[in-house]
């Protein structure tokens, strides 16, 4: 299990940034015009044949299976990220990659991070994907620490367009969390890494996924959780990302808490209710709160919150 991660430091974003647009002492950054929140990106024309194709640049970043490398084709020039997973995988994290494998295979969306092809070669296998050049919005909160309520807003448009887009595949993502959306060029966020989803046929949720933006039901099944499905969990994955967004920390211990298994299980699922700051527009506090629903029953759903005021006509 993941836990509260180290927050690995990378280059620093190069997001143009907007002047703040916040009544809070925010850093001054950039939220991408509508169009760029809502284009799609342009189809690859030029996909990679043999991974001898692609000569590695740099590193972008390390995951818990593997190394991610920004790559070049040698022909086209066209620049990818390479996931390339680690050859020593145990045998549930080779099924969980195979499973990843499989669910990219199938998904087609301006909201997810595409796989153009995946590779098995002697050092493992290996992911071909579009390459988001700014990074995670891990990175991005590194940087920026806080974000403005129309910047939360606009990117819990998108993340919501790319759940629904899943559900409609009935595919539940399982790790929505910042280290796993994606900033390209254009400031467009998308959904990334599929190492805890699965596709909705019946069967228990794997224990795969990030215990801090867990939802209740997941935590402790037996008293939250009897029904669901796994799409409700990816909702309070959402909230928790979104308030993180907001106030710039973690949001569900408290500042000083040591985020350690159990106090991170007591936080999420001890309390009927989760904190939410009151300094938010009505607007936020009412959709943070719809996500961050305990009982999963109540939560608001992905199509409920794409026409919530907070996040319609992003
Ligand atoms: N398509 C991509 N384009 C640009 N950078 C990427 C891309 N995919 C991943 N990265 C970078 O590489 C890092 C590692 O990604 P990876 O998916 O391996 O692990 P993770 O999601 O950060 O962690 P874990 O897999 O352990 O949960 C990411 O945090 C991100 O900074």
């Amino acid at each position: 299990m993941t836990l509260v991660r180290e927050r690995r430091h990378q280059e620093p974003l190069t997001l143009s940034i907007p002047p703040p647009l916040c009544h809070r002492n925010t850093i001054a950054f950039s939220i991408p015009s509508q169009s760029s929140f809502s284009s799609s990106s342009s189809p690859d024309s030029s996909p990679v044949e043999t991974l001898n194709d692609l000569e590695k640049l740099a590193v972008l970043g390390h995951g818990s299976g593997g190394t991610v490398y920004k790559t070049r084709h040698r022909r086209t020039k066209r620049l990818y990220a390479l996931k390339v997973l680690r050859s020593n995988l145990n045998t549930a994290m080779m099924r969980t990659t195979a499973v990843e494998a499989n669910i990219l295979k199938r998904i087609e969306s301006s909201f997810i991070v595409k796989c153009y092809g995946v590779f098995v070669n002697s050092s493992g296998r290996c992911f071909v994907m579009e390459l988001m050049e700014k990074g995670s919005l891990h990175d991005a909160l590194l940087a920026q620490q806080v974000f403005p309520e129309p910047m939360i807003s606009a990117l819990a448009n998108r993340i919501l367009q790319g759940l629904r887009y899943l559900q409609e595949m009935r595919i539940v993502h399982g790790d929505i969390k910042p280290s796993n959306l994606l900033i390209n060029e254009k400031g467009e966020v998308k959904i990334a890494d599929f190492g805890a989803s699965r596709i909705v046929a019946g069967g228990e949720y794997g224990s795969n996924g990030t215990c801090a933006y867990m939802s209740p039901e997941r935590v402790d099944p037996e008293k939250w959780g009897f029904g669901e499905v796994g799409f409700a969990g990816d909702v309070w994955s959402l909230g928790v990302v979104v308030l993180e967004c907001y106030l710039g920390r973690y949001p569900l211990t408290k500042v000083g808490d040591k985020p350690d298994w159990a106090a991170l299980v007591c936080s999420i699922c001890c309390s009927e209710k989760v904190e939410i700051p009151v300094s938010g527009s009505p607007e936020f506090t009412g959709f943070v709160g719809r996500c961050l629903e305990k009982d999963w029953r109540k939560r608001g759903t992905v199509e409920e919150l794409l026409r919530h005021p907070f996040v319609m006509n992003r």
